[in-house]
């Protein structure tokens, strides 16, 4: 049986100040007019049904997923503290495979966005297919438009059958230099971060690349089900070393292969992703809600709130209003908000803003 993984424990540490701990991105609403996990559920339910659909969540935001999503509560799964992917599909690949022996879980981050819904959902069937009947790690490949030093990269290796090849190599999130020779050479794929394998075969992966994650997960397959099961997954959590699926598995397997997709894909992962989808005006300048007056500005993203925003000679900038705290940054420095995000929350003065 196929269900949907829903990874919805993030922080979207880069769209701060809009993103918040309290709320994170996936609970906002960026480009579309749902949230961006209300837009990932009906995404995928024409395939998979709503009782088949799993999310895996940090506990503080529970709440959240029951008031936007009608999910039944043994379908989300709790995690005690953020310990990265690996973590968080390794707990609901022990999960599935203690109710169904033949899992296949189809792994989706929250906070994508996709058009193309026909060529996604067909895309999405195949992707099933071909982990259930093989013995392989199916990643969902992106043709590449650009350079992006902010994604995975696959390099496509021997061709299984029509849009399947066996992934020859995965480099995670190269420099810019190195993706531009990967877009020259026209053989790599963007690593979507949208996966399908059967349960049992990502948790062999995990006990080879990942040990020790592998034992802790395994404690936790023994306790669920039972009255210590809160107690076990919160013991083990405070054991495991976070690690991305991505560097943990997919970069050392030798079993994944990929599909090569042609729905138009986005990660939205910072505020300049926003220019992909939302229109500017003749400036190039973006604005996205809240009252501007500009005066010679030319290519600058505003995300506004309540009060007016008056700009004058601003050029290649980022400006984003909400009730407590301005951020005004180059664009260019954009994928530096996580890093500030992270000097702030080790701040006592300004944890409160994070
Ligand atoms: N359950 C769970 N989900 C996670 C965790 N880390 C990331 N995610 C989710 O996985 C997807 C990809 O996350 P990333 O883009 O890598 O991280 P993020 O925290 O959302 O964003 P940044 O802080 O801006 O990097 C998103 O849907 C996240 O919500 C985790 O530790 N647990
Ligand atoms: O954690 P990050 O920064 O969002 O990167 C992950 O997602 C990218 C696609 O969104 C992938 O391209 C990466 O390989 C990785 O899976």
């Amino acid at each position: 049986m196929a269900y949907a993984v829903i990874m919805s424990g993030g922080l979207g540490s880069r769209f701060w100040p809009k993103s918040r701990k309290s709320l994170p991105k996936q609970f906002l609403k960026i480009v579309e007019d749902k949230t961006m996990i209300e837009c990932t559920v009906d995404r995928i339910k024409n395939i998979i049904p709503m009782d088949k659909i799993c999310v895996v969540t940090n506990k503080n935001y529970v709440s959240i997923i029951q008031s936007l999503l009608d999910l039944k509560s043994e379908n989300i799964f709790k995690e005690p503290d953020n310990k990265e992917t690996a973590s968080c599909i390794g707990l609901a690949a022990v999960k599935l495979l203690k109710k169904d022996f033949d899992a296949v879980m189809v792994v989706l981050p929250s906070d994508h966005v996709i058009i193309g819904r026909e060529e996604f959902e067909k895309t999405l069937k195949h992707a099933i297919d071909v982990a259930r009947d093989g013995d392989c790690l199916v990643t969902m490949g992106i043709n590449p438009t650009r350079p992006e030093s902010g994604y995975g990269y696959i390099e496509k290796g021997e061709r299984l059958e029509d849009g399947v090849y066996r992934v020859k190599r995965f480099v995670e999130k190269p420099n810019v230099d190195v993706a531009k020779s990967f877009l020259e050479k026209g053989n790599y794929l963007w690593n979507s971060g949208m996966f399908v394998w059967r349960a049992d075969r990502l948790l062999r992966e995990i006990k080879k690349y990942l040990p020790d994650l592998y034992r802790s997960l395994m404690k936790i397959y023994e306790a669920i089900g039972t009255f210590d099961e809160e107690r076990v997954i919160e013991e083990e959590y405070s054991k495991i070393d976070g690690i991305s699926i991505d560097f943990g598995v997919m970069q050392r397997t030798n079993r994944a292969v990929v599909l090569d997709t042609s729905f138009v894909w986005d990660d939205i992962g910072s505020f300049t992703a926003l220019e992909r989808f939302l229109n500017s005006d003749e400036s190039n300048n973006i604005v996205a809600g809240g009252e501007v007056f500009l005066t010679e500005v030319q290519n600058t993203t505003i995300l506004g709130d309540k009060r007016l925003i008056v700009a004058i000679g601003v050029k290649d900038m980022l400006i984003v209003d909400t009730k407590d705290v301005v951020l005004i940054c180059p664009k260019d420095r954009a994928q530096e908000i996580k890093e500030v995000v992270k000097k702030l929350s080790n701040n006592d003065e300004f944890e409160r803003f994070v």
